[in-house]
Order: structure tokens, then sequence, then C-alpha cells
């Protein structure tokens, strides 16, 4: 039965329950640069009880450094250690679990956050935030469309600045079925706003139609590599462990698979009657984050 979480001795079960807390960020925290209700509050409150929080985000426009920049801008006192994002997954995958090597490049069809993750682990990349990529396609720029030898993987995540030129450039690298491609995150819409928006699957969906390929991995949630890396960092009991996340098919698959308890938010991507629908059910769900404060108020 998943339960709603709607009172005060719920909430309390939840603190006695649960000493590691894994937190979402889109959509759970914050839409862009909007905080939630009480978001904050209930973060701060969780510090103030000794937890353990560790924040996931399958959002790859920023590196780990860069969020903790928008963390400490919305007030959040957060160490960098405490963040991860798919940008710092995929660059670890690389690194780590496939060898790929330093003198190859990665095509990066994303923004800075992927950019920076790579080259804190020595890799170089192409295109990504170029300025070069950002402008409009013509005649005389399809013929500068070609296949760069030292490329030997494309990485592609979400990209606010994604054109056509850029679609072609990527193509051109999939045309050698020796070339890895990679996803940072599965997400098909972005929560901004109050509203969805076309997320990193969107942007990699274009790519795989342009190549006729799919990614051979999507390095964030629900993936294990995403989950390998916060255990490297953290021993952490996933009993005693809760993953809070507004995605079913990312943060509560991704809960699920780590061994962890789910609860799930409204204020992102999925409802309440999404919940009826999914494989993956939460273990509870809240209107919001903000509840959890409120409640014990
Ligand atoms: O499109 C995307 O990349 C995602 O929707 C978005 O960034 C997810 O971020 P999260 O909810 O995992 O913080
Ligand atoms: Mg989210």
């Amino acid at each position: 039965m998943i339960a709603k979480i709607t009172a005060k001795s719920q909430v309390e079960q939840l603190l006695d329950q649960h000493d590691t807390w894994l937190f979402d960020c889109d959509g759970v925290l914050w839409h862009g640069s909007e905080l939630l209700p009480h978001a904050l509050e209930t973060i701060e409150l969780l510090q103030k009880r000794g937890k353990k929080l560790i924040f996931v985000t399958n959002n790859s426009t920023k590196s780990r450094a860069t969020y903790r920049l928008k963390f400490a801008k919305l007030g959040f006192d957060v160490s960098v250690d405490d963040i991860f994002c798919s940008a710092y997954s995929a660059a670890v995958y690389l690194d780590k679990v496939i060898n790929y090597p330093k003198d190859k490049k990665v095509l990066v069809v994303g923004e800075q956050g992927i950019e920076d993750e790579l080259s804190a682990l020595g890799y170089s990349s192409v295109m990504g935030s170029d300025p070069k990529f950002r402008q409009d396609y013509s005649e005389e720029l399809s013929a500068t469309v070609r296949r760069d030898l030292e490329v030997g993987c494309v990485l592609a995540g979400l990209d606010t600045h994604i054109n056509y030129y850029k679609l072609a450039y990527a193509q051109a690298q999939l045309e050698d079925p020796e070339t890895l491609f990679l996803a940072t995150n599965i997400d098909s819409t972005y929560p901004s706003h109050g509203r969805l928006f076309p997320g990193a699957g969107t942007v990699i969906q274009a790519v795989a139609t342009a190549s006729r390929r799919q990614p051979s991995a999507s390095l964030g949630k629900p993936s294990d590599t995403m989950m390998d890396c916060i255990k490297a960092r953290f021993e952490f009991d996933p009993k005693r462990a809760i993953m809070v996340g507004d995605r079913l098919n990312t943060d509560m698959a991704f809960g699920r698979r780590g061994g962890l308890s789910t609860l799930l938010v409204l204020t992102g991507v999925d409802t309440e009657a999404a919940i009826a629908d999914s494989d993956v059910k939460p273990d509870f769900f809240a209107s919001k984050l903000g509840d959890l404060y409120e409640l014990l108020d």
C-alpha cells in the first residue's frame, strides 16, 4: 500500500527510519532558479536532525562545482562532495568503467557541465558550448560537417542551444559504428517555471533518429553507474536510506534498484495518477517536499 504523507506521525516515522536521504533536484528542490515551497526549510530541518544528505541530479548542464554555487545562491549549505550529477557519472563511466583513452576526444551534445566534468578527468571535448556551433545553418556551413577522426565518442545530454548544425555534426561522427554513443540521462522532460520543457531525452532522441543508433548506455538515474559513484564515496545502509524524487522512471526506479525506500513528490514531472500506471511504485508520496517541514511545524 503506497502511503501519502499527510500526518506529523508519518514524518516522524520517516525521520526515525532513515539516516541517509538522497534528493533529486529539478522538480523536488526547485524549478529552474525558483525554490519550491519550504524545500530549503525541510533540508535545513534534516541537517539539524543529523541526517546525511546527498543530492543526485540527472541535469548535466552544470558540473558539481557549479551546482554547489547554485545551492549556495538559493541558501543551501551543501558541500560539493555531497552533489552528484549525470555529467559526473558519465565522466566516471568513461574513465573508470570503459577506460576510454585520454588521447581520444569526446563530441559533446550538451552544455558546460559535461565539458567541465570531462576535463576534470583529463578528457578533451569538442562542440558542447563552443560558440562556433551556435550559428544558423547554411549551405556554406554544411560543407564543414565532417567526421572528426580524433573523436571516439558522442556524449549527449540536455542542450538548450541545440540546433541543426550540431545534430548534423553529431550524426557525422556516429556514421562510424566504432564511435561510442552515450547519454547522460533519459529524462524526456524538464520541469521549470511550473511547466514541462523538452528534456535531455528529447535532444538525445533527435541525435538517435538522425544517426539511426540508440545510446549504448545512459549514465544518470536509474543507472548503476550513478549509484556506484555514490557508494564509492559514501558508506550507507540502503535499508536506512530513502530516495526523494519527482520522476517515477528515473528517481523511484533508482531508489528501488539501490534497495532504498522511495518518496515521490508531486511538484515535478509525475502526478498521483501516473503512479497507478507505473511499473515502479514509490513507498510513499507527498504533494511537495515542504510538506515534511509544514507537518512537523
Ligand atoms: O532533461 C533533463 O536533463 C532532466 O529533466 C533534468 O535535468 C532532471 O534533473 P533532476 O530532476 O534529475 O534533478
Ligand atoms: Mg527531478
